[in-house]
């Protein structure tokens, strides 16, 4: 029987913090602004971006949406990313993920200016975080490594492996666990003997984007499992570890949904409340 790790409360905690910051900085006369450009028409992404207004609107955060057709011209966009980077009114902003295709995300990301660069993922950013600098972290990594801390989970000198080495997820949460001083394993699509690999690990993080193919033969028994998939089905969302072979071998395990997704939500405020101090 493993401990059920809440994300829900976890973030809504989180929030309930960077209320309280914005506020004391409203007092101070500074404001705390967070942009979203979003293109196109996706229903997952309008979802996400519906979301995230409401987040900001619950904790005092102002938000201005920018959005496009699929077809704006990648240039149009740059412009916006140059005009967000120099406007002082703006804390921070992001591009919602994926463009559509024929944009091209990494030269728009790459311009965004690391201190409002509230999704963590410019090259500048990754490479603050992988040098020990003040960066401004990436929401999911760090929403994961909340979710383990505010459950009081040990990470020094434990074995993690994460699965998964996308600059999103499993690459800046390598440095994340690093920087807690843990040992870190990272696997990939081409790491041989996965399930052998994984069994090591204290700490397990699935962030392979295929749904429910982390079983119990990927767990040790006594594990601590994050399952960061995200997978809609009919009936529902579901994540990349099989919940219910898994949870019995786990001591700790985070569910999909209401773990590390909504953690994603709260860190995204709290890099906004950040990169307003910046
Ligand atoms: N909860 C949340 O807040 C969020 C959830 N997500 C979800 O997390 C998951 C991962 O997202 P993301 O990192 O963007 O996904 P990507 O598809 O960008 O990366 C997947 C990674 O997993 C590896 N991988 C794929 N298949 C296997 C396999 N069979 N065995 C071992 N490794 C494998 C890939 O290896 P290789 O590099 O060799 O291709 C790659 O490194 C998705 O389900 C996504 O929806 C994402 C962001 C936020
Ligand atoms: N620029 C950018 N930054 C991102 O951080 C980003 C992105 N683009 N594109 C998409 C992915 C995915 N992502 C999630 C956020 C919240 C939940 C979330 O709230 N999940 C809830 C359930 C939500 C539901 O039911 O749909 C849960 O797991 O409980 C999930 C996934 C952020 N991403
Ligand atoms: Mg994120």
């Amino acid at each position: 029987m493993a401990r059920i790790l809440n994300g829900r409360a976890a973030a809504a905690a989180v929030r309930r913090e960077v209320s309280a910051e914005v506020m004391k900085l409203k007092s101070r006369g500074v404001s705390v602004r967070l942009d979203v450009i979003l293109v196109g028409e996706d229903p997952a992404s309008v979802t996400y971006v519906r979301n995230k207004q409401n987040d900001c609107a619950e904790v005092g955060i102002e938000s201005q949406l920018h959005s496009f057709p699929e077809d704006v011209p990648q240039k149009e966009l740059e412009v916006l990313v140059e005009r967000l980077n120099e406007d002082d009114a703006v804390s921070g902003f992001f591009i919602q993920l994926p463009l559509p295709r024929g944009l091209d995300a990494q030269p728009l990301i790459s311009r965004i200016d690391p201190d409002k660069d509230v999704d963590g993922l410019s090259p500048l950013s990754a490479g603050r975080l992988a040098v020990g600098l003040p960066s401004l972290l990436p929401c999911t990594p760090h929403g994961v490594i909340q979710l383990l801390k505010r459950n009081g989970i040990e990470l020094e000198g434990r074995e993690a492996v994460v699965l998964g080495r996308s600059n999103l997820v499993g690459k800046p949460l390598a440095q994340l666990l690093l920087r807690e001083n843990a040992t870190v394993t990272v696997c990939h699509s081409r790491t041989q003997n996965l399930a052998e690999v994984a069994s090591r690990a204290d700490i397990l993080v699935a962030a392979i984007g295929q749904r429910e193919m982390i079983g119990g033969d990927h767990v040790k028994e006594g594990a601590v499992v994050i399952d960061v998939g995200i997978h809609r089905t009919q009936d529902g969302i579901t994540g990349d570890v099989r919940f219910g072979e898994v949870e019995p071998k786990a001591s700790a395990i985070s569910p999909v949904p209401g773990g590390v997704g909504p953690m994603t939500r709260a860190m995204l405020l709290y890099n906004a409340l950040e990169a307003a101090r910046r």
